[in-house]
């Protein structure tokens, strides 16, 4: 008898779990209807304290969030003593693994990441955001190494909009930027940039610029932002970095500027996209059209559910079924099986 009878009956089959966290676990899972695989954090909120906070942020801001490099919230599901978020399946793992797995990247295939979490942040802080926990672990790419963000638990959305003040000292340390370990007030956009600039250093260095086994060694390091420059990065390479991993968030690159960096557009000749038009949100009418048809209800009455975004069981098999279509699979849904009389 599954474990969590619960996900069975919102039409999930669960297959084996492949993270653990403080918050809980991910599950992979497949989507009976559909056919799709999902990823689903599974948390006991009896265990999850001073965490739940953290959830309901996640929750709130994947909600409404929608962008190509951002990992998709299909479904919730709460019960008296879970929580089940159902997120995007991003089957090629931690971007982390991948660096250590070649040991660091070239130019153009970091620039090929790095652009991709450009696009995301930029629409992140344009969407009133600030992730505050950027770093490789939260990175995560799907089958064509599309990057995709993860955990949100610890974004912001300041009250006043991205140009207030932040005081919450949090994220890792390793990635945090100066000001944010410092515990002044910083801007939300600023500390992520730093974040980005400790990212793309590992991405073209395979290790971190700032590490220390001792805490106040590691802050003392990253309070003075001197970092090993390796040899064979370009001067390119050198003079970005220099402008992320800048100690004064004031003369620190902002994301406008970053977008343009000669760096960043090397080689596409454009900047990285920043606008995404929320095709998840779009009505399209062959995903209801299979809807309609496998539960014989009218396709406004189905839209007009759907268009309230409530990310139930009727949310989850939309946005799979654009998943299919983007994949080129066949729009069908399975019939539930009738357990034999
Ligand atoms: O789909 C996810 N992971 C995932 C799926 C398939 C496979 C692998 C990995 C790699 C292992 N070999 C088997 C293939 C997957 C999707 C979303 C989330 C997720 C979204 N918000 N929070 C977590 C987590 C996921 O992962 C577990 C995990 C990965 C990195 C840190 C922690 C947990």
């Amino acid at each position: 008898m599954s474990r969590y009878p619960t996900l069975r009956s919102c039409g999930y089959e669960l297959d084996r779990t492949i993270g653990t966290g403080g918050f809980g676990k991910v599950k992979l899972a497949t989507h009976t209807l559909t056919g799709e695989k999902v990823a689903i954090k599974i948390m006991d909120k009896t265990k999850l304290g001073k965490d739940l906070p953290r959830v309901k942020l996640e929750i709130s801001a994947l909600k409404n969030l929608s962008h190509p490099n951002i990992c998709k919230l299909y479904q919730v599901i709460e019960t008296e003593s879970h929580c089940y978020v159902v997120m995007e399946y991003c089957s090629g793992g931690e971007l982390f693994d991948h660096i250590v797995e070649k040991s660091r990247l070239s130019e153009m295939e970091s620039r090929m990441f790095f652009r991709q979490i450009i696009s995301a942040v930029s629409y992140l802080h344009d969407s009133g955001y600030a992730h505050r926990d950027l770093k490789p672990e939260n990175v995560l790419l799907d089958r064509e190494q599309n990057l995709k963000i993860i955990d949100f638990g610890l974004c912001a959305k300041p009250q006043g909009g991205m140009d207030s003040l932040l005081l919450t000292s949090c994220g890792s340390p390793t990635y945090a930027a100066p000001e944010l370990i410092q515990g002044v007030k910083y801007h939300g956009s600023e500390v992520d940039i730093w974040s980005m600039g400790v990212i793309l250093y590992a991405l073209l260095c395979g290790c971190l610029p700032f590490e220390s086994d001792n805490i106040d060694e590691l802050f003392k390091k990253i309070l003075r932002g001197k970092y090993i420059e390796p040899g064979w990065l370009s001067s390119g390479s050198k003079r970005l970095l220099r402008r992320m991993l800048c100690v004064d968030p004031l003369k620190r690159i902002r994301i406008s500027e970053l977008i343009n960096d000669p760096w960043v557009r090397l080689g596409f000749g454009c900047p990285p996209s920043t606008k995404t038009h929320d095709i998840d949100r779009c009505k399209d009418m062959e995903c209801l059209e299979a809807i309609s048809h496998h539960f014989e209800i009218d396709k406004e009455i189905i839209w007009s559910r759907l268009s309230k975004w409530k990310y139930d069981c009727e949310t989850a098999t939309y946005l799979l079924l654009l998943n299919k279509k983007k994949n080129g699979s066949p729009l069908v849904l399975k019939k539930k099986e009738v357990p034999n009389q």
